[in-house]
């Protein structure tokens, strides 16, 4: 199965954190930033509501003086109609506050009336605000209410008292509130482009200001705000308006109405900036995200690289130059330094291991000398380079009875004692190899007549050297060539083998030479004086 090299794994994991570190960060700021303008949305509502409020009350306090004033200028009683009326006219005339002013005598009926045009001058003023007024003879501000003309209106009354205290009748002003005067001028137009509105409820909950000029008068139940606002308080909450607008309202109430001023501005417009914000703090930190991205894989090229080499070169262990490669493996952090010298440990002891196993495979345990697997690996070797050699086949005579006579053990000693004798006189290049009860020695660059000779020297050397059984033993051999080339090596052993035979037939202690192919063998011993 293929699996995913680690550089790419720490990469992914480094851009994946720096990312999610990024997307955290940039959800963080929008959600900062979202919060905010919400909530100064809702301050800066709250705060326009507040002076709104304020501004009307303020109003609302100064027509009620004016109209005590004009109660006051009045208390000599209401006898001379001129004074009456330019008393009137100055009310209605001198601030704008009202759309038409009334002075009314102690029962109901009007003495003078302004504008002029009115024409109500001698007859009962039945409106809410003219009961309102007589009934309660204190100075009163109406709740708003449909007038016979179908406005709606507010009345501001101030009774009129004589000088001995008797009660005269009283000076008012009514405002429309859907036409113009100051009132209207300051509470009537606000309303933006991006859905920002104001209105203004009465005490019953029922639109008084509003842009849109078919909800006047609608009676709002259930919206909080509202329900906050005519309970006197002051403040600002989200809320769903009755078209299903997410809005932003801040409130306040009108204290000398109780009326209340609600400013709201849309949710959606609110956070348009946020989009742009974003894409600006996007652009700032692009600058910073494109180095990061190339440190971080910088970073991790460094860190995987010790990693990387000593994976690609412990992949190929058995290689003789791996364990030098993985030396040099610059591992500059803890963790690859250890890493580098398990393996080093590891693949130390694989290798002598290996060559121990190696080097028994190959060697009969008995003599110490080469097994049959040793003789066909050095052959093999010597086949391949074309070394010519010769090959001297050793067998101690009549060894059956030695067994048979001094036991297996002595037997085995044998065995090592000619092992011995061969070794000393055996050159470093040279191989000698056990095969049951016959040993060979391969003669690398030897000529057959040099080869003849050694076998000869082995052959009195050993008969003269007094063996394990406490008597002396005496070898055959037979000696063959092989030249190299395409000339058959398991020819050549067997032509040794059969040399050694012929050795055995003419009367063993001797050395048959077998001559190169085709030519007779010759034959030395002991018969020849040697
Ligand atoms: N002690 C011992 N004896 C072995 C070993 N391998 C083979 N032999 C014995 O060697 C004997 C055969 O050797 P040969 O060289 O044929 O000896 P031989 O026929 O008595 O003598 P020749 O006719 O002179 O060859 C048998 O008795 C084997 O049991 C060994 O490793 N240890």
């Amino acid at each position: 199965m293929h699996r995913i090299e680690l550089r790419w794994l720490i990469l992914l994991l480094m851009i994946a954190a720096a990312f999610l570190a990024c997307s955290i960060g940039f959800y963080a700021s929008y959600r900062t930033v979202r919060e905010q303008l919400m909530s100064q949305a809702l301050e800066a509502n709250r705060v326009y509501a507040a002076k709104l409020a304020q501004s009307a009350d303020t109003l609302f306090k100064a027509v009620q003086s004016e109209v005590a004033y004009s109660a006051s200028m009045l208390s000599d009683g209401l006898g001379d109609p001129a004074r009456v009326e330019a008393e009137v006219a100055r009310l209605q005339l001198q601030s704008n506050a009202f759309n038409a002013a009334y002075a009314v005598n102690a029962e109901g009926r009007i003495l003078a009336g302004m504008p002029r045009h009115t024409g109500l001058v001698g007859t009962v003023l039945e409106t809410e605000g003219a009961k309102a007024a007589l009934a309660q003879r204190r100075p009163l501000i109406s709740s708003p209410y449909i007038s016979a003309r179908n406005n709606l209106v507010v009345f501001i009354s101030h009774p009129i008292f004589g000088k001995d205290g008797s009660y005269q009748g009283y000076i008012g002003g009514s405002i429309y509130l859907a036409e113009t005067n100051i009132l209207h001028s300051m509470l009537g137009h606000h309303y933006y482009q991006d859905g920002s509105y104001l209105y203004v409820v009465d005490r019953q909950r029922r639109m008084i200001y509003h842009q849109d000029s078919l909800r006047v008068r609608e009676t709002v139940t259930g919206n909080p705000v509202i329900e906050a606002v005519i309970k006197g308080e002051e403040g600002a909450m989200r809320v769903t308006n009755s078209r299903g607008v997410d809005m932003l309202a801040g409130y306040a109430p009108v204290e000398s109405t109780g009326w209340g001023v609600v400013s709201q501005r849309p949710v959606e417009a609110t956070l348009q900036p946020l989009d742009g914000l974003m894409l600006e703090i996007l652009k700032r930190c692009l600058p910073f995200v494109v180095p990061l991205f190339l440190v971080i894989w910088w970073l991790s090229r460094l860190v995987v690289k010790p990693l990387h080499q000593l994976a690609i070169t412990a992949r190929h262990w058995d290689r003789a130059e791996s364990q030098e490669q993985i030396r040099q493996v610059r591992t500059w952090y803890f963790e690859a330094d250890q890493l580098k010298h398990a393996i080093l440990g590891g693949l130390g002891l694989l290798h002598e291991k290996l060559g121990r196993l190696n080097q028994e495979s190959i060697t009969d345990p008995l003599t110490g000398l080469a097994n049959r697997r040793g003789l066909h690996t050095v052959l093999a070797q010597w086949k391949a380079q074309e070394n010519p050699f010769s090959v001297v086949a050793v067998n101690i005579d009549n060894f059956k009875q030695v067994n048979e006579a001094h036991g297996q053990e002595v037997g085995d000693k044998v065995l090592q004692f000619l092992g011995t004798q061969m070794r000393s006189i055996s050159r470093s290049g040279d191989l000698l190899c056990r095969l049951g009860s016959k040993v060979l020695l391969l003669l690398p660059h030897t000529s057959l007549e040099e080869a003849g000779e050694i076998a000869e020297r082995l052959r009195l050397w050993t008969a003269y050297m007094e063996s394990p059984t406490g008597s002396f033993i005496t070898v055959s051999a037979g000696v063959a060539y092989w030249p190299g080339g395409s000339a058959s090596i398991a020819d050549t052993l067997k032509r040794a083998d059969d040399a050694l035979h012929q050795a055995k037939r003419e009367g063993r202690n001797r050395t048959v030479v077998s001559p190169p192919q085709e030519e007779e063998s010759v034959a030395t011993g002991p018969q020849e004086g040697v």
